[in-house]
Formats: C-alpha cells, structure tokens, sequence
C-alpha cells in the first residue's frame, strides 16, 4: 500500500472565528519574541513566544519562591477566594479559550469548549477543595500522648505540560498546587503555549499574586529541566507527557529527591462484549477514539472486539468514521482537525501501511490530504495483527485498530500485555463481567461503557509504566502536600 494524499475538500476557517483567535492572541502579553508558533491546520506563524534560557529560568525560579513565601501564609479561604475569581475569569471567557486552542492546536471549536469546560472544572474543584480541613487529632496506643497531624504546602513546584490538551494539562496542575500554598514555574509544550500565556494572565486579571505562577518556554526543554530541578529552592515536579521523558525528569527529580507526579503514555485496551449493546459500544468507542483526533494519553489503542459481534462492530464504526467531517478546527462542523504537525501525519500513514502489509483489512480513511495543514482521515482498520507497530506503540492520532478475541480470558491477558496501564474500557451489558473485566485491568482508569472516563472529580493517572501520582479529585491535592504529624505528651492534671 502507498501512502496516499487525497483532494477531498477540506472544512476551511470561519473568517470571524479565525479574527476572533488572533485577537485573543494579540491581548497576551508575550515577554519576548523567541520561538515561532504555528497554526496546524494551515502552518500560518501565529505568534512569537519567549525563548528562555537557564538564567531566565532560574530567575523565574527566585520570583516564584519569593511570592510563595507569602502564599503559603494566606488562609484557606483567601486561596479558595481567588481560585473562585479565577474560576469565574475562565469560564467569562470560555469563547476566547476555545479559539485560542483550536488555533494553536487544531482541535474542532467544540472539543476546544469541551476542553475549557473540563479544564475549569478543575480550578472550580481545588477552590472548592482549598477549605477543606486536612489533618486529624489521634491518641496513641498506650496512651500517654496524642498525634496531631497536619499538612503543609511541599513547596515551589514545577509543572511540565504536553500540548494535546493546552488548558486542561496546566489547571489540573496549577489549581491544586496553589489550593495547597504552593507558588509554581510552569512550562507549556512549545508548540501550544499560548493557551498557558493567556490562562495565567486571566489568573492574575482575578487576582492571583502576580509573580506566584512564572511560564517558561523555551526550545531547549532539556536544559530547563536539567537547571530547575536541580535548584534547592525547588521541591516538586508535576509532568505530563511521554514515558520517556517522565523517565528523564525522575531521574533529575531523584537527585534532591522531589515529590513527584508522572502522567506518561499510555496503550489502551478497548474491549467490547457480544453481549455489549451495539449502539452503546460504537458510541463509546468513538469517543474514546475520535476524542481530541485521537492525540489522548486514554486513547483507545488497541480494540478487541469478540467473534460474535465484530463483524456488526466494525462495519457500524466504520460508517461513523466515513461521516466524520474533516478541517480546519475554526470551521463550521468540522468533526476531526488537523494533527499537530507533519510528523504526526507521517506516522499514521506508516502505521496503516505497516497494519496492512501485515494483513489488516483497511475499511475506511487511511490516506492524507493535499493541504499545507496536517491532515488525516479518521481511520478504521480490521483484522489487525498483534505484530503490526499499532498493536504495539501509542498510536496518538485517528486510526482504530480492530483486533477480534474469542473468550474473556484471553481478552485480558492480551490487553494487559503491555507495560502502560493508564486507562482501559470494556463494553458489555453484564455487570459481572463489567467489573471482573475492570478488575482484571491493569490499568489506574477503566470507562464502563463510557468513551471518557475523565473528570475533575476522579484520580486521574496511571499503574506500571505510565505514571506516578493521582491528579484531580482530593487526592490531586495531596501531591502537593507534606503531611506531619506532631506527637504531644499528655499527662493528668486532675
Ligand atoms: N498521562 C497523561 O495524562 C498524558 C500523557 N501524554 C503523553 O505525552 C506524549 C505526547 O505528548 P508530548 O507533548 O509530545 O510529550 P513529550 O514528552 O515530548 O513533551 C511533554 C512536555 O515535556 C517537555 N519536555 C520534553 N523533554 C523534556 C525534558 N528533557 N525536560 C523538560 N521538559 C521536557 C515538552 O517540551 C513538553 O512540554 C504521549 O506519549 C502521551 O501519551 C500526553 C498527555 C497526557
Ligand atoms: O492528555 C491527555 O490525554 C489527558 O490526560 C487525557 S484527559 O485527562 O483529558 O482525558
């Protein structure tokens, strides 16, 4: 098979929504002109952002530790004050976030706004969560003392976030550790910062002291980290990204032994049922497919349908594939946008021609499209081989790969074969089988016949090798905790 580019039209801007991104992207305040930011639809520069050095990091670093000195002294209800302010400045400009991310990262306006409604739930959940008391008075055992327990913010945190999802990445981060006391020295991906820019400037519009939260971008991520995670002033790193480099930062996070969060790859198992109901399992796979054009971390990646109701399965997800409309994410209706740069696309060309030269059935999409923007067609793929490079890596992009199983057991031992284990979904009207399948997952997530799992109220994260650490819910906000305990001696006095 050759890869193959085709001249189907192609979903263009909406000329006022695109003037409605690139008036947004003039009210940032934007340091200096460093890195060049392109639009992936169009490959238009759309802006220029910082390109800072190890020196303008650290100083970031000092800015930070200094604000935080205060920080870490306001009450409860002052940090939940101004989360709520900053909630509330988010949510006012809901229109202009979901521009700014369609622009920058391709995505269609209407996963954008999904994406503003799922990033400030968070900052709305740790606003909330801030006045929440923490800590608890105990006797010890023998008696003769009591335990106070108590937490206490870990200190300056640092936060590296990928560019798929450019708001919801930075408030599940910023918004607990600020609801903890922390100050933080965020570092966007540099091919969609603007999104972070604009999200911290709307921050301190509410009222968050203006130097607590510092953003760093910079070409050359590596040094960044190698200098900041090193620094003494610094006691936390929160990464979302891939597992190699999460691999990379623990080790730097090793040497003064930070707190540290990983939210790294994932391979996803998606296993649907005979008895699943059909609609209910083309629905859900759609989303936890299509979700994003498939450049999630929960990304359905491997699809194992059972004999019975593959054939049914694959023919119906097929069909919605081939109706998805395809575009520029600015325009009207348009279903999937372009991929985040070229090597993206290359790569899902390479992994359908991969899947069918090892004999996978090729039933729809699987071809480019004459356009300066990185374009693919949603993609279904069927009978595919477990030694196909889609059966085996995070393919991050819009292919399904059908895998058919015939029992339970194998189902779960082939999708647990695997070192990631973020998230993983079966489809099956059978309770039983619904949470023995979940239970049997190696997987932190499992969607129930449901294509997103995510929430503001859950633990987000992952088992073996896709992470560390919980984000979200009450737990996302012990990762930025120290929990001490003081033991106190009693004695009578009557
Ligand atoms: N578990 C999760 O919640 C998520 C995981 N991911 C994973 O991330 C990958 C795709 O996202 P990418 O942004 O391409 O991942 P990436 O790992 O290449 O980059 C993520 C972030 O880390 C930065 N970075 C890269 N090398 C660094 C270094 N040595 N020091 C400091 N920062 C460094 C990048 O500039 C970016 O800001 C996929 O593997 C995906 O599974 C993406 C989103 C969510
Ligand atoms: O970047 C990702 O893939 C996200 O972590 C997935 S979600 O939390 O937005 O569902």
């Amino acid at each position: 098979m050759t890869i193959t580019n085709v001249a189907a039209p192609l979903i263009t801007a909406d000329a006022a929504s695109l003037r409605h991104a690139d008036a947004v992207i003039q009210s940032i305040n934007l340091p200096s002109q460093g890195i060049a930011v392109q639009d992936p639809a169009t490959a238009e520069t759309i802006a220029h952002i910082p390109d800072a050095g190890v020196e303008a990091a650290l100083e970031a670093v000092g800015k930070a530790d200094a604000a935080g000195a205060d920080w870490a002294k306001s009450s409860l209800r002052q940090r939940a004050d101004v989360l709520h302010a900053w909630y509330d400045n988010l949510v006012a400009h809901t229109e202009d976030l979901a521009h700014l991310i369609s622009r920058e990262m391709g995505k269609p306006l209407a996963e954008a706004r999904g994406e503003v409604k799922y990033g400030t739930d968070f900052v709305r959940w740790y606003a909330e969560e801030a006045v929440r008391p923490a800590g608890n008075f105990r006797d010890t055992p023998d008696g003769g003392a009591s335990l106070l327990t108590r937490r206490s913010p870990v200190g300056l945190a640092v936060l590296i976030t990928p560019w798929n999802f450019p708001l919801a990445m930075a408030t599940r981060k910023i918004a607990p550790a600020l609801a903890a006391g922390c100050p933080v020295v965020i570092k966007p991906a540099t091919l969609t910062p603007l999104t972070t820019y604009f999200a911290v400037q709307l921050a301190i519009e509410a009222g968050v002291p203006e130097e607590l939260i510092q953003v760093i971008t910079t070409s050359n991520s590596g040094a960044f980290s190698e200098a900041v995670l090193l620094d003494p002033r610094v006691r936390k790193v929160s990464f979302t990204g891939s597992t190699p480099v999460g691999r990379r930062l623990l080790e730097l996070a090793s040497r003064n032994v930070l707190r540290s969060s990983m939210e790294l790859g994932g391979n996803a198992p998606l296993i649907v049922f005979n008895d699943a109901d059909l609609q209910r399992a083309v629905d859900g796979t759609f989303a936890a497919k299509l979700r994003n054009g498939g450049q999630s971390c929960i990304g359905a990646n491997r699809i194992y349908v059972q004999d019975g109701i593959a054939d049914d399965f694959t023919a119906a997800l097929a069909e919605r594939f081939a109706q998805v409309p395809v575009g520029n994410g600015l325009g009207q209706g348009t279903g999937l946008g372009a991929l985040i740069d070229d090597r993206a696309v290359a790569q899902m060309h390479t992994y359908t021609n991969n899947a069918v030269t090892l004999g996978a059935t090729l039933l729809t999409g699987g071809h480019g499209y004459d356009s300066a923007g990185n374009f693919f067609a949603p993609t279904v793929l069927d009978h595919v081989t477990e030694d196909s490079d889609v059966a085996k890596s995070e393919i991050f992009g819009p292919i399904a790969a059908i895998q058919r199983f015939t029992t339970e057991t194998e189902a779960i031992t082939r999708a647990n074969a695997t070192e990631f284990g973020l998230a993983g979904y079966v489809f099956t009207e059978n309770l039983d089988r619904a949470l023995n399948v979940a239970d049997s997952l190696e997987t932190g997530i499992v969607g129930i016949n449901q294509g997103v799992p995510s929430n503001a109220g859950a633990p987000f994260g992952g088992i073996k090798q896709s992470g560390l650490g919980r984000e979200g819910s009450s737990e996302g906000l012990e990762e930025y905790e120290n929990i001490r305990f003081y033991n106190v001696a009693r004695r009578a006095t009557a």
